[in-house]
Formats: structure tokens, C-alpha cells, sequence
């Protein structure tokens, strides 16, 4: 007996869950993703992991009716879908406890839209006292504001996310959202001062520019965008964007988290004097740097709105302050040329503009958490840059995959050891899952003993003084290739090609991906010196002292790096999700031309491959293929054992002996009993089962399919006996 029908079902309409496809690889992953688009079927299950393919076209599967679906539905039964998935995290949340939503995918691929949905959906089924509705209205209007902050336009994506935020929803008694909790991750702050060709530095920018209050715009001097360095390399303009209407939303979400006016005007004279500081423009080959002619204005401007004194502004900016010696350590200023100063000046953009950022996060959080929320009542929600892998990777990517990496740690040792502890549960035998552990890629990342590559990074910064970064990057791979991870089974050193700075690979759970080390050293310190820190905490802004404050007096002290940064929020962010019981949604972009409903299949291959969908489908498959309790078994295949009378676990046994007794194909091996579950071992057997139970209950139904499954293959065959008569002029299939 063949399980022809669940094929059939593959290759015409692709699998709900992917672990019961009949091969597993990449390709039919991807083949699998098409037919369901084909049938408008975005989402697809890998075990509870949810795969949801962009539509880039509205589908009529959301709203309120849908809603009303999944909230009564059988779980177990109901299609792959993000309210499925969100009313498991939602039910799971009130029955057990603390639950986090993982969405990952690259840019554009619908993550941020996921997020929306996910909310839209809790926020549907859970109640509507005023304090609910309250925190939802706050919840609601915290999106666009931490958009105009945080999202800018990108090729890919004319909205898109540049940074990483986990909300963390809190929950009453009664399961009402009474409150939420606001984190952020890496911030693409190198945008405030460079948007590459085609796109443009955060959106409150340009808002500002456009739509702000005139007093302030003339208080600022603040002209078009096209006026700043920093706005114009890019484009400043995005079709079907209007950037002063956006700019009401915020002035009015920032009015309903109540930050005073007076804070509003200090915090948008601030975004003008990054404007201006970006048009103070250094020169010369000697140091210290000089200003070009016409960049005093530009800096006094700068200066004023930053509230400190010009000549100070400038020194800071074309000296950098370090600690020398040991115990009795003295400060130096060292001057800097055009080059250096230049980097130090855009640090304090982008320094400054990310403390701003921290501020609103922290505003926010301060009306929206609440001490009143149930212990232990939370949906976290994680939307967050998924593995990347471009033609050039540096700093960021790593960063980025490092992330990755350890989320990655996280869904296997809860996805395993969740299987385990449910096989001790139910007092099966112990059955040893494999699965690549990609702890051994995190340690070589970022490992104490042996250092890892973030702590051979940081050595290297910390012997830095007055080195160019060239030199630094240089430095940074000699010490890697010294150091004992040098011969770790994941890396590889890469040396200086004409066309390759030097650079190395890392064998990610996700493929191999090759970082070039240039300017890596130089963006891990962050060039943030403690001439700037000590320049700004002389403000008589206010607002600008505040941004500064948290700073002790670290003259005498290197300034933390970005990875230190990173592995401490990183190690936070695990901390939290460990806590919790995780759900997965991979989102995936099907083309890069934002076509409806389109799969380009090499571009969905690669996110295939990085998303690591093959190792989710493999550790989904890990242990038993199928489990369900005794009474839904008996449920859904009583038609196999006519004048079957009881349900339990006498019902699954005489089911399955019946079964067995019938069918001889099937090894009585493939069926285990825990104390409240069947499992079963292949999916074949399982594909099996849901034919024969398809061919009781429909006899007619199922000969008909049998002979539409026999013509399909009939006109497949011939079809390949063309191709290769068309190819080969002589093969012909038979
Ligand atoms: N489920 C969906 N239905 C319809 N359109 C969608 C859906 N998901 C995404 N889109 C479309 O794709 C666009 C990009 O989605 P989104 O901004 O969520 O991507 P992202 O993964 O968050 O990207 P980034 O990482 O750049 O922020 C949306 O503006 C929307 O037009």
C-alpha cells in the first residue's frame, strides 16, 4: 500500500507541517512553501514552528471572524496560522506561564506586520475593561512613535525595522493586558550619519523637517533635508510616505505618554543639532583636524543646541582623551587628524541619537509597566533581524548572527528538552535525540575560556591608542590567529586578498558565512571618547545633561564596547526567553521585486538555508513523529476499528490491534504507549493511517482520488518523457 494521497496532497497543494513531508530537504521545503502560495496558503507548520510566507497583497484570512475561528478551535486540529499560533501562546500564557514569540526573517519579510497581527489578536480575545483598553490604546500608539524612531527607509523595505524590540505584554488574573514592557537591540545607529543610495536615515528626521512646529524649526535654523550631510547622501524622499503627517502621530503618541512639551522641544533640538554637527565638515592632514570653511556656523549651531560652548564642542571632537599607565593613571588628549576627528564627531551623532532612542523606550516603559499584573502573566513578542549573510558581512552581521546563534540555542535546548521531559512524563524509555548542538558556534563567538572572538576583539581594542583603523583591523586578525580559537572546528582565518581585506568564516548552524574585519575594531570601540562624554555633561541643555548622566566620571576607564553591549543584552534577552515556553514564527520574503504572491525559488532556498528551517524540521522529527492524547487518537481514526465502543487507552489498543491485524505493512514496533499519549514513530505510518481512515469513511470519495492521484502521475511521467526527449534527443522514460 502506498501513501499515494499524502504525496498527492504534497505536490499539488505542499504539506501543512513540513515534518510530514516524504523527503526532506531544502528544495522541497521551498517546493512545499509554492504550492501552498500557489492555494494563498502563506502559513505552513514545522512542528509549532510557524512559517509565514509575505503576500505582499491583503489576504481575506484576518479580522474578526477569523479571530472568532481559531478562538474556539481545536488546536490540535486547527491550519497552520499566526492566530493559531497566537491563541496557543495566549491560552498558554493563562493556563501556564510566561510565553515569548520569536519572529525572525529577513528584512521586508513581514515580521513587523506579524507582530501587528499577533497583537491585533490578543488583543481581540482578552477582555475590554477600561484599564485594558487603556493599555491597548498605549500599546497602539507606541508603534508609530517607536517607527518614526527606530524604522527608516531601506531598498528592501520603505518602513523597515532597524532594530530588534521584544514587548513584553503583561497580564492580569482574568488575562487582560494591563500593562507591557519595552526592550531594544541593536540599533542601526550608523544610519543617523550614512543611508546608502536609494535610502534614508530614521523617518523622524525628515518629519521633523517637514511637519515640525515653526517657532522650533526657526529656533533650530533648520532648513530642507537636503541641506544635511547626513540626510542627503541617500535619497530623502519616499513615494506614498507623508512625513509631516507622520510627525503628528508622534507629537500626538508622545502626548499621550505624557512627555511634558518642554521635553519634546529639548528633544528636537537636539535631532537639529545632529543635523548641523554632520555639516561641520574637518580638514587637513595634520592634527589636530581643522574646520573647512563655512563648518564654524555649522558647529556653533551644533553647539548651541547641544547647550555646550563651541571651542569645547570642537576640542572634543579633534582630541581624544585616553588613560595612560596603571594604578596612578593620567589622562591624555591626543589631537586627531581630519580622518579620526571625523569618525569622532559622527560617534557623537550617533551616540547622542541613540541615548534618545534608550530615553523614549524607557518613557514608554514607564507608563505601560504596571506592578499589578499577575506574576509569571506575560506574551513576549520578539521582532528581530534573522540570520544575515550578504555578499560583504563586517561588524554588524556578526552581531547580528551572534543573535541568532543564540536564539538558536534557546528553540533547541527548549524544543529537546521539552520532548525529553514529555517522554519522562509519560514514562517512556529514553531515546536519544540528534541534532546539532550549536553551542560550540556561541562559545567560539563569544566564550571566556578560551576567549572567543568578541573577547579577542575587545583586546584588541583595549591596546589600541592612536592607531588608524587599518592598523587596528590588522592587529585584530593577527591576535585571532594567536589566540587558542584559532583552530576551532568552525572558524577559518582568512588573510588579505587584493580584493578581500583579511577577514575569517564561521561555520553557523545556518551555512558558512565570511566576515571581512575591516573597521571592526574601530566600530567595537565606538570611537566614543571621554573627551565627548566629559564635553556633554557640561550642558546647560538639560535634556542633553540627562542623556549623559548615567555616565560616572570614566576618565579613567575604557568606554564599554559594542559587543560587551551586545553579549550583556543578548545574555538578558536569554535569560528572559529561557523563562519562558517559546513559539516560532519564520518569516520569509518570496521575491525581491515585492510581487504578489510570488516565489522566487533560489531567493527562498537562501532564507530556507538561514533561516535554519531544515534543522527545525529535524529536531521537530527528532523524537517521535506524531503524539496525541488516547482520546483524540481514538477520536480521529475510529472508523479503522469498526464497532470500536470505548475510548482511552482499551480504545487506541484495540484500534491499533485491529489495525495491525489488517495491515501487516505496519510494524507493531511504531506504536509506544506513555501513561496519557500514543506516540508513533515514522510519519509513513501516519500517512498511512489517514489513508485508510480516508478510504473507510468516503469509499467513493477515495477511489475517485485514486484515480485523479493515477492521471496526475500519468501526465507527470509524459511530461518528463518530453523534457528528456527535448534534452537528450534519445532518453525516453517509459
Ligand atoms: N501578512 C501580510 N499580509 C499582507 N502584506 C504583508 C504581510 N506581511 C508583510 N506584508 C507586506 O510586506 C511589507 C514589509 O513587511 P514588514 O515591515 O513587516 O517587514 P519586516 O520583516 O518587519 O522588515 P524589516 O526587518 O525591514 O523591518 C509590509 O509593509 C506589507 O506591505
Amino acid at each position: 500500500m502506498s501513501y499515494f494521497m499524502t504525496k498527492m496532497t504534497e505536490r499539488q497543494n505542499g504539506v501543512d507541517d513540513l515534518t510530514l513531508m516524504s523527503s526532506i530537504s531544502v528544495e522541497n521545503i521551498v517546493t512545499q512553501l509554492k504550492h501552498r502560495l500557489d492555494k494563498n496558503k502563506i502559513y505552513t507548520a514545522v512542528g509549532d514552528v510557524i512559517i509565514a510566507v509575505n503576500p505582499y497583497r491583503s489576504l481575506p484570512i484576518y479580522g474578526e471572524k477569523h479571530v472568532r475561528k481559531y478562538q474556539t478551535a481545536k488546536l490540535s486540529d486547527s491550519s497552520p496560522h499566526i492566530y493559531a499560533l497566537a491563541e496557543r501562546a495566549y491560552r498558554g500564557m493563562k493556563e501556564m506561564g510566561p510565553q515569548a514569540v520569536v519572529i525572525s526573517g529577513e528584512s521586508g519579510a513581514g515580521k513587523t506586520e506579524s507582530a501587528k497581527l499577533l497583537l491585533h489578536y490578543v488583543s481581540s480575545v482578552s477582555g475590554s475593561s477600561s484599564v485594558s483598553a487603556n493599555m491597548k490604546q498605549i500599546i497602539l500608539q507606541s508603534n508609530p512613535l517607536l517607527e518614526s524612531f527606530g524604522n527608516a527607509k531601506t531598498l528592501r523595505n520603505n518602513n523597515s525595522s532597524r532594530f530588534g524590540k521584544y514587548l513584553e505584554l503583561q497580564f492580569n488574573g482574568a488575562g487582560e493586558p494591563v500593562g507591557g514592557v519595552t526592550s531594544n537591540f541593536l540599533l542601526e545607529k550608523s544610519r543617523v550619519t550614512y543611508a546608502g543610495r536609494g535610502e534614508r536615515s530614521f523617518h523622524v528626521f525628515y518629519g521633523l523637517l517637514a511637519g515640525g512646529w515653526p517657532e522650533l524649526l526657526s529656533q533650530c535654523q533648520l532648513g530642507r533635508a537636503e541641506d544635511y550631510a547626513y540626510l542627503s547622501q541617500g535619497t530623502t524622499y519616499v513615494d506614498g510616505m507623508d512625513d509631516a503627517k507622520d510627525f503628528q502621530e508622534v507629537l500626538q503618541a508622545f502626548n499621550t505618554i505624557g512627555v511634558p512639551m518642554e521635553q519634546q522641544w529639548y528633544l528636537f533640538t537636539v535631532l537639529g543639532g545632529i543635523l548641523h554637527l554632520g555639516n561641520a565638515r574637518l580638514t587637513g592632514r595634520d592634527a589636530p583636524a581643522q574646520l573647512e570653511r563655512g563648518g564654524e556656523y555649522s558647529l556653533e549651531m551644533a553647539a548651541y543646541l547641544f547647550g555646550v560652548a563651541p571651542a569645547d564642542l570642537l576640542k572634543a571632537i579633534t582630541h581624544k582623551t585616553v588613560a595612560m599607565g596603571g594604578r596612578r593613571a593620567s589622562v591624555v588628549n591626543i589631537p586627531q587628524n581630519a580622518d579620526q576627528a571625523s569618525q569622532i564627531r559622527d560617534a557623537l551623532a550617533k551616540e547622542m541619537y541613540s541615548r534618545i532612542f534608550d530615553v523614549i523606550v524607557a518613557q514608554l516603559n514607564s507608563v505601560m509597566y504596571t506592578r499589578d499584573a499577575q506574576f509569571g502573566k506575560t506574551i513576549g513578542i520578539l521582532d528581530i533581524y534573522g540570520f544575515e549573510i550578504f555578499k560583504e558581512n563586517g561588524f554588524e552581521q556578526l552581531c547580528i548572527n551572534y543573535v541568532n546563534e543564540q536564539l538558536q540555542q534557546i528553540f533547541i535546548s527548549l524544543t529537546i528538552r521539552g520532548e525529553q521531559e514529555l517522554y519522562r512524563q509519560e514514562g517512556l524509555p529514553w531515546r536519544e535525540i540528534k541534532y546539532f548542538d550549536n553551542k560550540t558556534v556561541v562559545e567560539l563567538i563569544e566564550g571566556r575560556n578560551p576567549p572567543g572572538i568578541f573577547r579577542v576583539l575587545d583586546d584588541t581594542c583595549r591596546s589600541l591608542h592612536a592607531v588608524d583603523s587599518d592598523t587596528a583591523d590588522t592587529k585584530f586578525i593577527e591576535k585571532l590567529s594567536m589566540s587558542a580559537v584559532a583552530s576551532h572546528p568552525h572558524l577559518r582565518i582568512l588573510s588579505s586578498t587584493s580584493a578581500f581585506t583579511a577577514g575569517f568564516t564561521i561555520k553557523h548552524y545556518a551555512g558558512d558565512v565570511t566576515y571581512s574585519v575591516k573597521d571592526m575594531a574601530f566600530k567595537n570601540m565606538d570611537n566614543l571618547f571621554h573627551s565627548l562624554v566629559n564635553c556633554m555633561k557640561t550642558s546647560t541643555n538639560p535634556f542633553v545633561r540627562n542623556l549623559w548622566a548615567r555616565e560616572e566620571e570614566q576618565a579613567h576607564r575604557q568606554p564599554s564596547t559594542s559587543s560587551t553591549k551586545i553579549r550583556t543584552s543578548c545574555g538578558q534577552l536569554v535569560q528572559t526567553l529561557m523563562r519562558c515556553q517559546p513559539h516560532y514564527i519564520r518569516c520569509i520574503k518570496p521575491n525581491e521585486q515585492k510581487a504578489p504572491m510570488k516565489i522566487e525559488e533560489k531567493r527562498v532556498l537562501h532564507q530556507v538555508r538561514y533561516l535554519g528551517l531544515l534543522e527545525s524540521v529535524r529536531v521537530a522529527k527528532a523524537g517521535y513523529s506524531y503524539k496525541a492524547t488516547f482520546d483524540l487518537f481514538v477520536q480521529r481514526f475510529y472508523s479503522l476499528c469498526p464497532g470500536l465502543q470505548v475510548g482511552g487507552v482499551d480504545g487506541c489498543r484495540q484500534l491499533i490491534a485491529a489495525v495491525l491485524k489488517k495491515h501487516s505493512e505496519i510494524a507493531k514496533s511504531e506504536f509506544v504507549f506513555g501513561h496519557t499519549r500514543i506516540f508513533i514513530s515514522s510519519p509513513e505510518t501516519i500517512f498511512m493511517l489517514e489513508e485508510f481512515r480516508e478510504q473507510q469513511m468516503d469509499p467513493a470519495g477515495y477511489a475517485a482520488k485514486v484515480r485523479e492521484y493515477e492521471q496526475m502521475e500519468a501526465a507527470a511521467n509524459r511530461q518528463e518523457a518530453k523534457v528528456a526527449t527535448r534534452g537528450g534527443g534519445c532518453c525516453i522514460i517509459s
